[in-house]
This record gives structure tokens, C-alpha cells and sequence, in this order.
């Protein structure tokens, strides 16, 4: 059976990192996705180029495991220990980096100010649902999360760091939070509805993107990392079901779970599997450079339709990441190989975007010498794909099918939990 077989055949796997550090999984067959629906063609304009992708091809939707790094807290403390709560932290950022003001999320809704609609994804802690503003009929998506979940699986920093760095970035390539709430049992963030859909969906429908495809959706990812970096945050989960398509078709980049402030390095493990860099595999200290190594992960399966490590058994999978060689299929661009070669490396003294010019040596790469950098960071570019939905409409065509969980929001009872998200 062929990778791409495997991919498309698999299931939906939920994976978490276990309090002892080893790799579990697990599947979940209640999350099974509809069958894809028919793409449309798929067209790069900026270079009078036309591509169309491959059209109606039916998957089954299958999303990859996460590893999470573990707060760094005992069980036996959790109840009487705050982690490095977020205030303190937005201090300290704030004195590192004084022009970074994380936006104040707290106490701005209630439940009581939206109708929570249909489920758009589902994650470890909750899930994310449509939502429509009682007060100025706008569509939304709220993330909601189960405060029992996020502290059994020691995501409370994790959690906490997620509302923070929401709060302190602005960018057009990356999805806006507008506020957070919680009632006794769960943690809401208020985001932009992003209709277009996941990357991921576009991607298995497609199969795989032509190369000047893969390159605008690249080039704006590339935007995103360089902003993020330039705040010294790291995002360590770089993967195209983290990558969601505007009305227009631009990227929005979301689920900042295992974004992070370092401004030197850190040593936890976490991310998903097959975009884990071997730095992190291996627990040495890591940078930034782990997210050009994801970017490199990231352009591979957007061109050859799966990642270059890949294996069903993840443990092989860090095998082949720390010692497998990097093999291209044959109908890769030269360039591309040359830029892939230089960000899927783990010689971390060559690696490009961690070397003297940063972002600015990934810009100017040959592969990306026809992007206008400029023109794209202000959308001045026509987009490969423009989703086929109705603007502003709550349309959720492009969203695959989740069963409806009969959870009850906004329970009042008693809150154990109530000293560590005192942010949200
Ligand atoms: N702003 C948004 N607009 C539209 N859909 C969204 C938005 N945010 C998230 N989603 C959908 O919900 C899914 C789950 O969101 P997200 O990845 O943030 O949750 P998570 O709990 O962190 O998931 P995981 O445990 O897999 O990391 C996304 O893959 C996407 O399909």
C-alpha cells in the first residue's frame, strides 16, 4: 500500500503524551469525517500561470497525533500550585519587550451575549464551535475548552500561554482572538470565523498542490513565522490542519496551543510527530529554528502529498527523522530540493531561517524569487483558491461533520480549578 494510501485510508487519531513521557495513541472512530466534497479548480494567477488540481477526490479525513509537552507541575501540587501564571509572564514579556501589549481578553462576553451553533473541530480539550453575536448578528468561532481535561493532561501553562500569545499578536496571516471567558467548568476564547476551511481539507482533496500552489500558501506561512519570531514566539506546530483558508482564500494560522515566548531556547517535547524537528526528538535545547524545520515538513507534503518520515508506528517515525536520508520525488523543482535540503537539516549551523539574516535568507531563496513580498503581506495578490462559500452567512460547507455533543455550557457549581486560569 502506498503512503498516500495510508494516509488517506487512516483514521482520526487523537495522541496525547502520557504523564510518564511515553507515546500513546489511541483512536477515535466517533469523529469520522464525511467523504470530501468536489474542490474547485485550484489557479495561481501572479505569474499569468494557470494549474488546476486534481478535482472530486474522496478521502477520509484523518488527522495526525500531537505530542504535548507536560506542564511543568506534579499532580500532587496542581490544586495549591499556580504555574508561572500568565500575569506574571505578560510582566515579563512586557519587560523584555516592551513594544509587545497583549490586548485584555477577560471579562469582555458571556454565553449570554452569542447562540452557539454547530461544531466546526474537535480537539484534546474541547472543541470549537460556530457562534452568532446576539448583538451585531456576526458569526464567530468559539474554542471551548474542559478545565478537567486541561489539567488530567498538564495543559494548564500550555493553555494559559495559548490566551496570551493570541492576545499579543495582530497579524493578517494569523487568526484574531477577540476576547476569553469561563464559567466553573470551561475556558471559552472568542475568535474570528475563518470560513474557508482547513488547508489540510484542500490539500487531501487535491492530493497533492503544483508548485507555484504550494508556493503562495508557503510564502504566507513564511510571513506568519517571521512575525511570530520577531515577538520571540516560537510556534512548534506548524501543519496544514493548523493552516485555515479566509473567505478570499489567505491563510489564517491557527491553534496556538504550543506557541510559546522564548527568547533563547527551550527543552520540552511537543508538536505533532511527523513535523517534529530532530532537535526536539533528541531533547536537546531548541530555538525558532524548529519552526523552519516544520516550513520545510510543511512544503514537502503540500508538493508530494504526504511528509517525508512518515511511518504508521510514530516511534519509527523519530527513528527516520534523526537518521533517515531526505528523498525527493523525481517531479520536485530543483529548487525546491535546494531549499528543502537547507530547511530539512539537522545541522542547525546551516539551517535556513536560523542563520545571521534570519527569515530574510528562506525570502530570498530562489524557490520564492517571483513573490513580491510587499504586495502579499497586504493581500495585494490574487489568491489560487478562493473557497466556494457565501460570505458572512455562518457557511460551513467547507467544514467537515461533527457529532453534536450533549455538553451543557455555562454551569454554575463549584470550581476546583478556579486559581489557575484566572486570566481568561
Ligand atoms: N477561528 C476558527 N474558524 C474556523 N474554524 C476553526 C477556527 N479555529 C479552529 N477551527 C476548527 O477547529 C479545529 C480545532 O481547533 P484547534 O486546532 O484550535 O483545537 P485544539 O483543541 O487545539 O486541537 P488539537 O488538540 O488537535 O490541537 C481546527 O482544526 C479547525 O477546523
Amino acid at each position: 500500500m502506498s503512503m498516500q494510501n495510508l494516509i488517506h485510508e487512516s483514521s482520526k487519531m487523537h495522541t496525547i503524551q502520557s504523564p510518564n513521557n511515553t507515546f500513546n495513541s489511541g483512536t477515535d472512530n466517533s469523529s469520522n469525517a464525511t467523504s470530501g466534497s468536489s474542490t474547485s479548480n485550484l489557479y495561481l494567477t501572479a505569474k499569468g500561470e494557470e494549474q488546476s488540481i486534481t478535482d472530486s477526490v474522496y478521502y477520509n479525513e484523518f488527522q495526525r497525533q500531537i505530542i504535548p509537552e507536560e506542564d511543568d507541575l506534579k499532580d500532587d501540587i496542581i490544586q495549591t500550585h499556580m504555574p508561572e501564571s500568565a500575569d506574571h509572564e505578560m510582566r515579563r514579556i512586557r519587560a523584555l519587550q516592551p513594544n509587545l501589549q497583549g490586548k485584555p481578553t477577560s471579562g469582555k462576553y458571556s454565553l449570554k451575549d452569542f447562540q452557539i451553533l454547530r461544531t466546526l473541530g474537535t480537539g484534546s480539550f474541547g472543541r470549537v464551535h460556530l457562534i452568532r453575536s446576539n448583538h451585531n448578528g456576526r458569526f464567530y468561532a468559539l474554542k471551548i475548552l474542559k478545565k478537567r481535561l486541561i489539567v488530567k493532561l498538564k495543559q494548564v501553562e500550555h493553555t494559559n500561554d495559548e490566551r496570551l500569545m493570541l492576545s499579543l499578536v495582530s497579524h493578517p496571516f494569523i487568526v484574531r482572538m477577540w476576547g476569553t471567558f469561563q464559567d466553573s467548568v470551561h475556558l471559552y476564547m472568542v475568535m474570528d470565523y475563518v470560513e474557508g476551511g482547513e488547508l489540510f481539507s484542500l490539500l487531501r482533496k487535491s492530493q497533492r498542490f503544483p508548485n507555484p500552489v504550494a508556493k503562495f500558501y508557503a510564502a504566507e506561512v513564511c510571513l506568519s513565522l517571521e512575525y511570530l519570531h520577531s515577538k520571540d514566539i516560537i510556534y512548534r506546530d506548524l501543519k496544514p490542519e493548523n493552516i485555515l483558508l479566509d473567505k478570499n482564500g489567505h491563510i489564517k494560522l491557527t491553534d496556538f496551543g504550543f506557541a510559546k515566548y522564548v527568547p533563547d531556547v527551550t527543552y520540552t517535547l511537543c508538536g505533532t510527530p511527523d513535523y517534529i524537528a530532530p532537535e526536539v526528538v533528541s531533547t536537546k535545547p531548541y530555538n525558532k529554528s524548529v519552526d523552519w524545520w516544520s516550513f520545510g515538513i510543511l512544503i514537502y507534503e503540500m508538493l508530494a502529498g504526504h511528509t517525508p518520515f512518515y511511518d504508521s508506528n510514530t516511534v519509527k517515525t523519530y527513528e527516520n527523522i534523526l537518521n533517515a536520508k531526505l528523498k525527493f520525488p523525481a517531479f520536485f523543482h530543483p529548487d525546491v530540493r535546494d531549499l528543502l535540503s537547507q530547511l530539512i537539516t539537522k545541522d542547525l549551523s546551516n539551517r535556513l531561517g536560523n542563520l545571521q539574516n534570519g527569515s530574510e535568507d528562506v525570502k530570498r531563496h530562489p524557490w520564492f524569487s517571483e513573490v513580491i513580498w510587499d504586495k502579499l503581506l497586504s493581500k495585494n495578490i490574487e489568491t489560487p483558491y478562493e473557497p466556494p462559500i457565501q460570505q458572512g452567512q455562518g457557511d460551513t460547507s467547507q467544514f467537515d461533520r461533527y457529532p453534536e455533543e450533549d455538553e451543557t455550557y455555562g454551569v454554575v457549581c463549584e470550581d476546583p480549578y478556579s486559581n489557575l486560569f484566572t486570566n481568561f
